[in-house]
């Protein structure tokens, strides 16, 4: 049975995987998933519930029925959490701090296997993430890991944030990132690392098009 192909974007906070992830589907007329945005929204999830981020056996109920929807209308997406638009609350640093917590305990990552593979559908699927090409998409025809210096993202992350109109500051940003980084490459569950046939790509002296045209050139020779 012919497998669906899979383009796995896997990187650290603020190297530009969901850019390059969106452009790629856009480009390629698949869907897309935004595996961060699902740790976000459960993060936001236990915020709301009061649940501690160590609290294993409270979140991973959570997680199996979370009560999310991606709406899109081919230019912009909503998340829907609970009925509630969080599509902007989930973008804080303070909630991928939440998420690189919850995101840390096994039983949680294990819950939300299914939901992340479920996007798997014809055509095709661009993944976005820290581990679509080495836990939850194995046999991608494509893997991409994208990176950047840390002060490059952060000053990313920080253009982004400030355009949102939310009131951030690049020094904290930067400790932010890095022990974001340090949590989620030193986990044992699923730690940030490349797979094995990934291919590298390091953003830190190209634009968003520069990237974009080097992923594609090595789309197009493993994918027809
Ligand atoms: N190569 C690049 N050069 C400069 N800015 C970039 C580049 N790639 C992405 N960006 C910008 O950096 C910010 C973070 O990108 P994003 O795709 O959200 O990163 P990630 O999904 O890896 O956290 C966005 O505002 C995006 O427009
Ligand atoms: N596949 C994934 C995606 C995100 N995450 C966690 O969720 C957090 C937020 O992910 P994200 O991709 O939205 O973060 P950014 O790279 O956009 O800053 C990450 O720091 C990870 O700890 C994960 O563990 N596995």
């Amino acid at each position: 049975m012919q497998l669906i192909p899979v383009v796995t974007v896997d990187g650290p906070s603020g190297a530009g995987k969901g850019t390059l992830s969106s452009l790629l589907a856009k480009e390629l007329q698949w869907h897309f998933l935004d595996s961060g945005a699902i740790y976000r929204v459960l993060a936001v999830a236990a915020l709301h519930h009061d649940i501690p981020v160590d609290d294993e056996p409270s979140i991973v109920p959570l997680a199996t029925g979370l009560d999310v929807s991606f709406e899109t209308d081919g230019e912009s997406s909503r998340i829907i959490l609970e009925g509630e638009d969080v599509t902007d609350d989930i973008r804080t640093e303070q909630v991928g701090a939440v998420a690189s917590q919850v995101a840390a305990l096994p039983r949680v990552r294990e819950a939300l296997l299914r939901r992340q593979r479920a996007f798997q559908q014809e055509p095709g699927l661009v993944a976005d993430g820290r581990d679509m090409g080495t836990v939850v998409f194995p046999d991608a025809q494509v893997k991409l890991f994208l990176t950047a210096s840390a002060e490059a993202r952060a000053e990313r992350r920080y253009s982004q944030l400030k355009d949102k109109g939310m009131d951030v500051n690049i020094a904290r940003l930067l400790t932010d990132i890095k022990a974001r980084d340090e949590r989620d490459t030193q986990r044992a569950v699923a730690p940030l690392v490349p797979a094995e046939d990934a291919v590298v790509i390091d953003s830190t002296h190209l634009d968003i098009t520069q990237v974009f045209e080097k992923a594609m050139e090595i789309v197009r020779t493993k994918v027809r």
